[in-house]
């Protein structure tokens, strides 16, 4: 295992790239602990594939160094890199039994084959397999074959890093949960360093202790997926995290006031006059029903087991309110209160700190 270094990272799949959009992946930095579970997440075409095929070696870096441990191996091919792979449709031999291709890995290592046994039996158990371990790869379903080829990637136990590229859009959705749970226990059990790519943030917030957001080629935060969702760095890192996503309401703010469409809402801390477009944040759960508040227009409420959503405008903004099923609505409510703790600041869309503590 081992740490890995995305040292200034960038790349174009143009040879000669002139603008902004050429590059796939905008100029980044980051180091993943060795033994780390970590997720890159964001919709389609933001670069997380490009990403993953740098770590593992399938492309060079028009920029930039990747490091595992302190060694250089951005020019290393992948079968220099001792990493395993686990790709969105199941790689598995069907004429192998499952425990043939759970072995695979190792016997191409040349395992003794008491080690092999107990290693494939160990994984056999933690994708719950044991009972299906001699029969043929074929004819298994397609969320077996996928299980087998989470196994043969977390067979070896010496590999730097697994790399997941969104392995479970194959498996039904009532597996799904069920396979996240166990690649988390894998994860604890193993002590893998694993990077997994997703567009599924309830994937990437269940399996990691790190998400890294990325739109357009760009990091926009990499963080606890607490801190995601309590401070997120970004306006897209609002909206994409949490369901529904963080408000936005275009404000002025003035010290420790924010005005919105003419009502003026109290935040926590003084902010130094921000200059730009500024938005203030706010997370659906923070925000209630109240008497005096901002001028509210519902337009539908939705029952969503341990909890109402409610669907509206602010402004002529959208702006959901996520109520606790137990909590009274009042009747015809047209004002909203703001919770000022859990108020966020956004400049042209980046977070900024209140004037005292940026200070
Ligand atoms: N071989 C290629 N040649 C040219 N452009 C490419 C190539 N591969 C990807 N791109 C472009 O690079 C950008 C990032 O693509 P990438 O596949 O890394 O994104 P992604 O986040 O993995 O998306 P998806 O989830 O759809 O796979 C996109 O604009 C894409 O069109």
């Amino acid at each position: 295992m081992a740490r890995i270094t995305l040292d200034s990272l960038a790349h174009s799949y143009s040879a000669a790239p002139k603008g902004d959009a050429d590059w796939a992946l905008k100029p980044m930095s980051l180091t993943w602990r060795d033994g780390g579970a970590y997720a890159l997440l964001g919709s389609s075409g933001c670069g997380k594939t490009t990403l993953l095929n740098i770590i593992s070696g399938l492309l060079r870096p028009s920029r930039g160094r990747v490091l595992f441990g302190d060694r250089d191996v951005t020019d290393l091919p992948t079968t220099d890199r001792n990493i395993a792979q686990v790709f969105q449709f199941p790689v598995v031999y069907d004429t192998m039994t499952v425990r043939q291709n759970l072995a695979f890995p190792l016997k191409n290592r040349g395992l003794p084959a008491a080690q092999i046994a107990a290693r494939v039996d160990a994984v056999a158990r933690m994708i719950g397999m044991v009972d299906t371990l001699d029969r043929r790869a074929r004819g298994l379903t397609a969320d077996a074959k996928q299980k087998i080829s989470l196994g043969r990637g977390m067979v070896r136990q010496d590999v730097n890093a697994i790399l997941f590229d969104e392995p479970l859009t194959v498996i039904d959705p009532q597996m799904k949960w069920e396979l996240r749970t166990q690649l988390k226990a894998l994860h604890r059990e193993f002590g893998h360093t694993m990077i997994y790519v997703t567009h599924d943030q309830t994937e990437a917030l269940t399996f990691a202790d790190e998400v890294v957001v990325m739109s357009e080629g760009r990091v926009l935060q990499a963080g606890t997926p607490q801190s995601l969702f309590d401070a997120p760095a970004h306006t897209f890192v609002g909206y994409f995290i949490g369901s529904p996503g963080m408000n936005l309401l275009d404000a002025q703010v003035q010290g420790a006031t924010a005005l919105v469409a003419g009502t003026a809402i109290p935040l926590a801390a003084p902010y130094a006059a921000p200059k730009g477009r500024v938005q203030i944040g706010i997370r659906p759960d923070a925000a209630r029903p109240a008497a005096e508040g901002l001028p509210f227009r519902l337009l539908r409420t939705e029952d969503v087991g341990h909890h109402r959503i409610l669907r509206g405008e602010i402004a002529g903004a959208p702006f959901n309110m996520v109520v606790p099923e137990d909590e009274p609505i009042p009747a015809g409510f047209d004002r909203v209160a703001l919770d000022p703790a859990r108020i966020g600041v956004f400049v042209d869309d980046w977070r900024i700190e209140p004037a005292e503590r940026a200070a």
